[in-house]
C-alpha cells in the first residue's frame, strides 16, 4: 500500500471541499482531496448548475412574453432540445477536466477513489483499480461528501425504479408524463422546468408547496405552476408505486387517487454520504449527519475531524457550504500554526450566519428570494416581531419590467432591535434583489439607517423604500 502524508485530507472534491483545500493551501499547509465520482461534485453536475440551466431559457421565454413588441417576436416554443444541450454543457458534458485542472493549478493533491477513515488523521483512499493508497493528515481530516437524495419507504418505489434529482437534471429528453413526490426546492423547481419542457407533470405534494419559505410565496407558485398546467395536488401522499411492462408508472395515495406516469421523480429531501466513511472506527455512526461545534469540529470527533458542506446538515446550499469551507480552511490553518483561533459569534473562524442569515433563491415562476427568517420562525424563535407587507406589482420599476407583474414582498422586523430580521421576495427577477437584504441582517443595520439606503427609480429595488414607508418612520 503507498503512504502519503499531507496537512490536511479532504474527504469529497464539492464545492465546499474543493473550498477547504484551497484555504488550507493558501495559508501555507499542503492538502489533499479524495474524489469518487466527479470533482466539482453534486452541484456542477446534478443539482445547482444542470437544474438553473433546464430553467433559465424558460424563464427568458416567459419575460419576453410579457412585454409588447417582444412578445411579437417570439415566433416559436421553447426548443427543448437546444435547452437540454445549453444544460449539457453548463454540466460540463459530466467530465470534470476542467476541475481537476483548476485543483493542479491550486496546488491540490487529487486521489480518486472512495476515502475512509481507517483510525485518526488517516483516510485509506480505494480507487476503482482496487489499489488502495493510504493518506495521513498532519493536522485535520475534513469531510466534505455531501449528500444523496432520499428514497422514502413506499411500496413499490425502489422496483419502480424512480428518477432522484439526479436523473431529472441530467435527463436526456423529456418525458411525456412526469409525477413528482415531494412539494419542495427540488420538486417545485422541477415542476417549473419539465411542465416548461412539454411534460404534463403531476406533482403529490404531501405537506404543500414549498412549505419552508413564507406562505404567500408557496401560493404563488402554486397559482402559477396550475396555470402552466401542471396538476399540483396539495396534501397527496403516494402510499404505493408500481412500474407496469409497458413501462407506465402508476402511484396511488393515500386518498385512493391514482396517477400514471412515464417517470416518476422523488424528491423529498436529502440523506448524508457518511454510510461507508469509515465513522465506526473512530467511535461515530455511520449514515448520520455530522454534529460540528461552532469552528466546525465534529462533536466527539477527537478534535481533529471537520465536516463542512451539507453533510453536517447546518445548510443544505453551496453558497453556505463554501461559506463554512472558508471558515474550516482558516480555523485548520490557524491551529496549526498555534495562532488565536477567532471564534467569537461572527468572528473569522465561524459561521455564525448559518443560523439566521441563509439566503437562498428558489428559481421557480415567480422567482422566491428569501434570506433570514420567515414570520412563523421569527415567532418560535420568541422574537417581538413586525411583519411588513408590500404588493412587489405597485412597484414602478416591477410595471416596468413586465406587463402584469405579479409579486409580493415581506420584511419581518425585530421589534426590540429595530432590524431586519427575516426578508422574503417573491416575482420575476427579484433574486438579483436578495443580496441587500442579506447585508442589512448580516450587518444588523438599524432601519433608521436604512432609510439612508435610497434605492434608485425605477428599478424593483424601489421596494425597499415601500416597505420602509409601510413600517412608518
Ligand atoms: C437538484 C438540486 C438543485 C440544487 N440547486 C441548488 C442551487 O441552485 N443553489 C444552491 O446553493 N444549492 C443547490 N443545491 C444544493 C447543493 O447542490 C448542495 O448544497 C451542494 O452540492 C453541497 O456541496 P458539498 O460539497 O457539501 O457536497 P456535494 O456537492 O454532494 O459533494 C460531495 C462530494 O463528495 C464525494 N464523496 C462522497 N463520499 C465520498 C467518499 N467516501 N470518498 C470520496 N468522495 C466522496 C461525492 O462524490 C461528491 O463529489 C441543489 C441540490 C439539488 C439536489
Ligand atoms: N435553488 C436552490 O437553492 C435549491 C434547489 C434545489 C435543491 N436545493 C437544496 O436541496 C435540498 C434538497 O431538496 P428537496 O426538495 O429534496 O428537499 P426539501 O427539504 O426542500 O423538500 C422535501 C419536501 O418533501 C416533503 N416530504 C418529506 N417526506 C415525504 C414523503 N415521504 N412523501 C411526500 N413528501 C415528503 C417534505 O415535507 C418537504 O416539503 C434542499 O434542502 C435545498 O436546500 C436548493
Amino acid at each position: 500500500m503507498t503512504a502519503v502524508e499531507y496537512d490536511v485530507v479532504v474527504i469529497g472534491a464539492g464545492p465546499v471541499g474543493e473550498n477547504v483545500a484551497d484555504r488550507v493551501v493558501q495559508g501555507g499547509l499542503t492538502a489533499a482531496i479524495v474524489e469518487r465520482e466527479l470533482v466539482g461534485g453534486e452541484c456542477s453536475y446534478w443539482a445547482c448548475m444542470p437544474t438553473k440551466a433546464l430553467l433559465r431559457s424558460a424563464s427568458a421565454l416567459r419575460a419576453a412574453r410579457q412585454l409588447p413588441g417582444a412578445r411579437e417576436a417570439v415566433t416559436g416554443d421553447l426548443d427543448a432540445v437546444a435547452v437540454l444541450g445549453r444544460r449539457d454543457s453548463f454540466a460540463s458534458h459530466w467530465q470534470d477536466d476542467g476541475q481537476v485542472s483548476w485543483l493542479d493549478s491550486a496546488g491540490i493533491a487529487l486521489h480518486r477513489g472512495q476515502g475512509r477513515i481507517s483510525s485518526p488523521r488517516v483516510v485509506e483512499v480505494t480507487g476503482v483499480d482496487g489499489v488502495t493508497t493510504r493518506l495521513t493528515a498532519r493536522h485535520a481530516v475534513v469531510v466534505a461528501t455531501g449528500s444523496s437524495a432520499l428514497l422514502p419507504d413506499i411500496p413499490g418505489l425502489r422496483e419502480a425504479a424512480p428518477w432522484s434529482s439526479r436523473e431529472a437534471a441530467s435527463a436526456g429528453s423529456v418525458p411525456r408524463r412526469l409525477a413528482i413526490i415531494g412539494g419542495g426546492v427540488v420538486a417545485a423547481e422541477m415542476a417549473t422546468a419539465f411542465a416548461a419542457l412539454g411534460s404534463s407533470v403531476t406533482v403529490l405534494a404531501r405537506d404543500g408547496v414549498l412549505p419552508s419559505v413564507e406562505p404567500f410565496a408557496g401560493e404563488l407558485v402554486t397559482d402559477s405552476l396550475r396555470e402552466a398546467g401542471v396538476s399540483v395536488r396539495l396534501g397527496a401522499e403516494a402510499v404505493s408505486v408500481k412500474r407496469d411492462d409497458s413501462g407506465t408508472v402508476h402511484i396511488e395515495t393515500a386518498s385512493g387517487e391514482r396517477v400514471e406516469a412515464d417517470e416518476v421523480l422523488v424528491a423529498v429531501g436529502r440523506t448524508p454520504n457518511t454510510q461507508d466513511i469509515g465513522l465506526d472506527g473512530v467511535g461515530l455512526a455511520p449514515g448520520a449527519w455530522l454534529a460540528v461545534d461552532d469552528t466546525l469540529r465534529v462533536v466527539d470527533g477527537g478534535g481533529w475531524l471537520y465536516a463542512a458542506g451539507d453533510v453536517n446538515r447546518r445548510v443544505l446550499l453551496t453558497h453556505q457550504g463554501k461559506y463554512q469551507a472558508r471558515a474550516v480552511g482558516d480555523v485548520i490553518v490557524a491551529r496549526a500554526k498555534g495562532e488565536k483561533v477567532e471564534d467569537a459569534r461572527w468572528g473569522r473562524h465561524v459561521a455564525t450566519a448559518d443560523e439566521r442569515a441563509v439566503p437562498q433563491v428558489v428559481f421557480t415562476d415567480p422567482e422566491i428570494a428569501s434570506v433570514g427568517l420567515t414570520a412563523a420562525a421569527a415567532e418560535t424563535a420568541g422574537l417581538r416581531i413586525r411583519v411588513v407587507d408590500y404588493d412587489l406589482s405597485a412597484v414602478a420599476g416591477s410595471a416596468l419590467h413586465a406587463d402584469g407583474y405579479k409579486g409580493h414582498a415581506r420584511m419581518v422586523v425585530d421589534e426590540d432591535r429595530k432590524v431586519i430580521v427575516g426578508c422574503t421576495l417573491a416575482g420575476p427577477d427579484v433574486a438579483e434583489l436578495i443580496h441587500a437584504a442579506t447585508i442589512a441582517i448580516v450587518g444588523e443595520v438599524p432601519l433608521d439607517r436604512l432609510w439612508h439606503a435610497v434605492p434608485a427609480y425605477p428599478t424593483v429595488s424601489e421596494v425597499w423604500l415601500r416597505l420602509l414607508e409601510t413600517y412608518g418612520r
